[in-house]
């Protein structure tokens, strides 16, 4: 597991031939990869304007949930508003990427699991990751840090024991580049064995 998350630093890694016989050095961190999930999932959003993704980790670092801001099941996101102005706006309605998350989990308990999160959980969502049993929230964005349903999630996560820290990336970008794998070009494929003797064709 080398590179374990409990601490905020990341371990320097340098580019590596790949031609010699050791592993590959210049692999993303499990932070980075489980931050990168969650801005992924972000992607999803149909928000216009703020994409939050959502990525639970177990103690073995195992993705258990993960989740982006978006309308309620059954609620058709062409007709519900994505605005912030007037009566009528997302916030009444939108189901944040924490809230998802949580409720999309995979496994039967969030006991000591950590959140990465693009933005830092609101109130409400706050209460939701201390009663799931979720232990640590790492967050890249803390822009609503005046509000008071921010400051209101500090209070909380401090009360019950949840730690909760900044991640800052080693990196400001992380390109996922679908065609870096040359499929025509696959020098450490294997020849697949022959069944029961049979000639290959
Ligand atoms: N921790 C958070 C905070 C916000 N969201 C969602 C809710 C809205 O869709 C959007 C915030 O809208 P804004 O007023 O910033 O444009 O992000 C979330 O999922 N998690």
């Amino acid at each position: 597991m080398g590179d374990i998350c409990n601490g905020k630093t990341e371990t320097s890694q340098q580019s590596h031939s790949p031609t010699t016989n050791s592993k590959r050095l210049d692999y993303i961190s499990w932070h980075e990869y489980f931050m990168a999930t969650a801005f992924l999932a972000a992607k999803r959003s149909k928000d216009p304007v703020t994409q939050v993704g959502a990525c639970i980790v177990n103690e073995e670092n195992k993705i258990v949930g993960i989740g982006y801001n978006g309308m309620p099941i059954g609620c058709n996101d062409d007709d519900f508003p994505w605005g912030k102005e007037g009566k009528e706006t997302k916030h009444l309605y939108v189901c944040h990427a924490e809230m998802n998350a949580i409720v999309n989990k995979n496994s039967t308990s969030l006991n000591n699991c950590r959140m990465y999160v693009a933005l830092f959980p609101c109130n409400e969502c706050a209460k939701f990751v201390i009663q799931s049993g979720i232990r640590e929230v790492i967050y890249m964005s803390d822009k609503y840090a005046y509000k008071r349903s921010t400051v209101a999630s500090k209070k909380m996560f401090d009360a019950a024991g949840v730690k909760y820290w900044q991640y800052v990336p080693k990196n400001n970008k992380l390109i996922i580049d679908f065609s870096e794998i040359n499929w025509t070009n696959m020098q450490q494929v294997p020849i697949s064995p022959f069944k029961n003797n049979e000639e290959q064709l």
